[in-house]
């Protein structure tokens, strides 16, 4: 099953579903208690719990509650503690009663020479930026990059929207994020922001949570042996033809370099064959002697899918490609050139019936859909699929792929590498050849962006790359992913 995230109605819809664990306060001692597991294993990883130095920055909800019981936890284990109450009179009852009999301080101000700071300022009830009070505590620290202590939020960094993963300025940077029960949408869309995400079970299922057509977006992930799971691999009876022919329309003679990325990128990501139609053929086969290519499309044989853009141009002649393939019931991925295209003339794919993938940056989007992303990029990608009736890929750091019910499929790329000149185009050849394989086009998409991500920090390794340099790291990959297979 992919990893589902929740907004924070909806959490607080599962919450709600198991009656009296939430009424009778078992929710809050099992999510504290999972904070504190987190923090002590943490501590003792990095010398030991005992006289170890915790500062805890209390907010006025339920998210403060948590905070302070699991400072309760902490003092208990000889973890000399120290709290901020931004909200003193708001400050969560239970959870300042069991700190307070642990032996746990309150003081005005945190302490200099913490090992780590518990942020527990705001949770799904956050809205906007960190407040004056707590802002002020943060920034007063030294980053954890620079010897600073580690930051441990709960639920949520605050100050990050739990919804839609906006950053707000300022908000907390945490090492570690302890959630409960199921992901939120930020944890995936704002994961920069969370460090690593630690998800405690405390008895909530996202089953519990109430399907409405008209709802927000629905987000989930892809597990790494989802992704390896869904890659084409040859049966005994499969020949050159059976495992789906791709045919990439990019680049040109004057600049090959599209068509040489996306059919290369096609070529390794599947065993299946690779057509390449335009006026840069000699030089895409002089890189891929397995390219069968042809220079117009009266003379290209059958394909199962078509990625069309890339460098393609996007005069009249691009127009006219373009009506020709997306008048096919084939799968058809449109990037580039091919969106811009696309954008001056919806009616080409808007209720396409086959398979439709576009693929374009925040520029393209904003072209296509006739506003920029805006803040809320998982409202906006899944905006335009359902619009459309298309499937839309919005690359960034965190890709999404919406399809056109507006279920969202996210991939992190866990850094940002692959922001290089000719990364997109790589991306179009990978997920072309899944589509020419049969995929359907989300799962093609998102499939597509975990490889190339991880391509992107195979090849990178903490240096620069260049797209050839990603493009060369696509087939060892798919066998890390694939290996995930025989591991688990
Ligand atoms: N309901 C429950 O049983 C459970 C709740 N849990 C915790 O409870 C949290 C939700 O608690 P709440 O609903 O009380 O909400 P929060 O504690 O997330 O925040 C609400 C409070 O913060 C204030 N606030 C909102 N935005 C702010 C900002 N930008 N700066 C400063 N203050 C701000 C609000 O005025 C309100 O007082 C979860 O995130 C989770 O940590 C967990 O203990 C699991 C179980
Ligand atoms: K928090």
């Amino acid at each position: 099953m992919p990893i589902r995230y929740l907004d924070a109605e909806a959490v607080r819809q599962a919450e709600a579903a198991t009656g009296d664990l939430l009424t009778g306060g078992t929710l809050m001692r099992r999510a504290s208690a999972g904070v504190a597991a987190v923090i002590l294993r943490e501590l003792r990883r990095t010398g030991g719990c005992y006289g170890r130095r915790v500062g805890i920055v209390v907010g006025a909800g339920d998210n403060g509650g948590d905070a302070l019981h699991a400072g309760a936890v902490l003092a208990r284990r000889g973890v000399a503690c120290t709290a901020v109450l931004l909200a003193p009179e708001k400050a969560h009852q239970g959870g300042l009663a069991a700190y307070r009999n642990a032996g746990g301080r309150i003081d005005d101000a945190l302490p200099e020479g913490l090992d780590l700071v518990i942020d527990g300022v705001v949770g799904i009830g956050g809205r906007g930026p960190l407040r004056q009070g707590a802002a002020a505590v943060f920034a007063r620290l030294t980053p954890a990059e620079s010897g600073g202590p580690l930051i441990v939020s709960v639920d949520l960094p605050s100050g990050v929207d739990a919804d839609t993963g906006v950053v707000h300025d300022p908000a907390v940077r945490a090492s570690i994020t302890v959630t409960f029960g199921v992901p939120r949408n930020a944890h995936l869309l704002a994961a920069p922001a969370c460090g690593r995400v630690e998800v405690v079970d405390i008895g909530i299922s996202a089953d519990a949570v109430t399907s409405n057509a008209d709802a927000a977006p629905r987000l989930s992930s892809l597990t790494d042996a989802e992704v390896a799971r869904c890659w084409p691999v040859p049966s005994p009876s499969d020949d050159k033809y059976s495992q789906g022919v791709v045919g990439v329309i990019a680049g040109s003679a004057r600049y090959p370099g599209a068509a040489i990325l996306a059919t290369g990128a096609a070529v390794t990501a599947t065993s299946g064959m690779t057509r390449y139609v335009g006026t840069a053929a000699d030089e895409v086969v002089s890189h891929y002697p397995e390219v069968v290519a042809a220079r117009t499309l009266d003379d290209v044989g059958r394909v199962q899918a078509w990625v069309v853009g890339p460098g393609a141009g996007t005069d009249d002649d691009a127009l006219t490609v373009l009506r020709a393939l997306l008048g096919t019931d084939l799968p058809v991925l449109v990037d580039a050139d091919g969106l811009t295209v696309v954008a001056e003339h919806p009616e080409l794919v808007v209720g396409r019936t086959a398979p439709t993938l576009l693929t374009p940056h925040a520029g393209e989007f904003a072209r296509l859909a006739g506003a920029e992303v805006g803040a809320d990029r998982l409202q906006a990608v899944a905006d335009l699929a359902t619009r459309w009736r298309v499937t839309v890929l919005l690359k960034g750091r965190i890709t999404l792929v919406a399809d056109p019910t507006g279920a969202v499929l996210g991939n992190d790329a866990g850094g940002s590498w692959a922001a290089t000149a000719g990364a997109g185009d790589v991306l179009s050849g990978i997920a072309g050849a899944l589509l020419a394989a049969g995929l359907p086009p989300q799962l093609a998409g998102a499939a597509a962006a975990r490889v190339h991500a991880h391509a992107a920090d195979l090849a990178s390794r903490g240096a620069p790359i260049g797209a050839s340099n990603l493009l060369g790291a696509v087939r060892p990959a798919i066998r890390d992913l694939r290996d995930t297979l025989s591991a688990g």
